[in-house]
């Protein structure tokens, strides 16, 4: 029998979403609807849903399985006006959205009426927003993390969870109190420092107008994320508020200590501090051939060692492409000598990540290296 899923937000993250459901071997009708006209006339013209609805409420009511993927401020509004919209008797109705407290809470409109809530958070993405960045393997080999309400049925989770299947991410149930807590650790409270580190940068440049200039390297490396779309880190560090202020707290003490440890200049508790960095920085889980993505930045970088000379990039990317391997991103690094430069190649997944590099060692003799 069809599935009908409506998806209500048809950006980066909904419309990354009806791609991969799109590889589904399930029979699914997706039903899209964005604010956007011209948002949903795009996901319809390349195929990620298959009808555009007139309204979030019309799609809504037609579907078994509802994916709210808007800021998740626009998600609690949208929640709280379904409590008036005639839903199907068994519909499920999930999110994507970064926070999950709050999402939780604004649900309870639905659930105190007996419908089904599952948060879901698919912990991957990019700096970039809208569908023209969706992508169809966006979510392989992340997390994604579902937050059943406590009415929820282990059989509706399990329907759920097969249904993104085809996301090839791994499915963890988590509470929402301890995926705030996390996600506060490892990607809200991070945002807010790469952001403040670019105001740090912008306020100074003032004085000295070269600096710009040279924030290249790590300085780009660490403030990536600052790129990404205002609406949506207004909403999630707004609904992350109480445990964005405990980071902040345990950051302005570390910060105290490091501003002690810089005074009183003891090379070797300076060593420490560094070393001590590394050595846990070096055990994170990797996003090593085949490992889970353990962090939330999806790179499947191949690092080449290239001498610098005309046309080795060309014969490189003439390799990939005979071999049809599509290439996501390509940039050289760094140059440590003047005789090779680094260059690193971005794919999109593992599987061409490998195929890339077996097929590079057959025709090539540069070494090769992922981090
Ligand atoms: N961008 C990322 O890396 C990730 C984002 N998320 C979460 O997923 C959700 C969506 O994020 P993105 O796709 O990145 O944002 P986006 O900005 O790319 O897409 C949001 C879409 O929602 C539409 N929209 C806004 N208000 C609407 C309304 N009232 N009714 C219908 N459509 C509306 C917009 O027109 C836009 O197309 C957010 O809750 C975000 O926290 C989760 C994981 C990663
Ligand atoms: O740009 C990046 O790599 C990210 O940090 C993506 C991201 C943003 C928000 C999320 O809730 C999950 C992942």
């Amino acid at each position: 029998m069809t599935q009908n899923v409506a998806i209500v937000g048809l950006g980066l993250i909904g419309g990354s979403l009806g791609l991969a459901l799109k590889r589904s071997k399930q029979d699914i009708h997706i039903i899209g609807f964005d604010r956007s006209y011209a948002t949903a006339d795009e996901a319809y013209r390349r195929g990620i849903i298959d009808s555009i609805a007139p309204s979030a409420k019309s799609a809504c009511e037609k579907a078994d399985v509802i994916i709210f993927a808007t800021p998740v401020n626009t998600t609690a509004v949208l929640l709280e006006e379904a409590s008036l919209w005639d839903f199907k008797d068994r519909v499920i109705i999930s999110d994507t959205g970064s926070t999950k407290k709050p999402i939780m809470e604004a649900a309870k409109v639905l659930t105190d009426k007996g419908l089904t809530f599952i948060g879901g958070h698919p912990m991957a993405g990019s700096h970039k927003s809208g569908i023209s960045a969706a992508k169809e393997h966006l979510f392989e080999n992340a997390y994604y993390i579902l937050t059943p309400h406590e009415g929820a049925s282990s059989e509706q989770i399990n329907q759920l969870s097969n249904l993104l299947q085809p996301t090839k991410g791994k499915i963890v149930v988590l509470n929402a109190d301890e995926h705030d807590r996390m996600t506060a650790i490892v990607s809200h409270f991070p945002h807010i420092i790469a952001s403040s580190l670019v105001g740090r940068l912008a306020d100074q440049e003032k004085q000295q107008p070269f600096v710009k200039k040279l924030a290249a390297g790590g300085f780009r490396d660490l403030t990536r994320i600052a790129s990404a779309d205002p609406t949506m880190w207004r909403d999630i560090t707004m609904q992350n508020r109480e445990e964005l202020l405990i980071q902040l707290d345990g950051w302005l003490q570390e910060m105290e200590s490091i501003r002690t440890l810089i005074f009183e200049n003891d090379p070797e508790l300076i060593f420490r501090f560094f070393e001590d960095a590394k050595k846990f920085r070096d055990r994170l889980p990797s996003t090593s051939e085949g490992a889970l993505q353990g962090a939330l930045y999806m790179t499947f970088d191949l690092h080449i060692d290239i001498p610098d000379h005309p046309g080795v990039i060309s014969e490189i990317t003439k390799i990939l492409a005979d071999e049809q391997i599509s290439i996501t991103n390509i940039r050289i690094v760094e140059t440590r000598t003047d005789v090779y430069g680094i260059l690193v190649i971005s794919f999109q997944n593992t599987d061409d990540r490998k195929a890339a590099r077996a097929v590079l060692s057959r025709t090539t003799d540069y070494s090769m290296h992922i981090l």
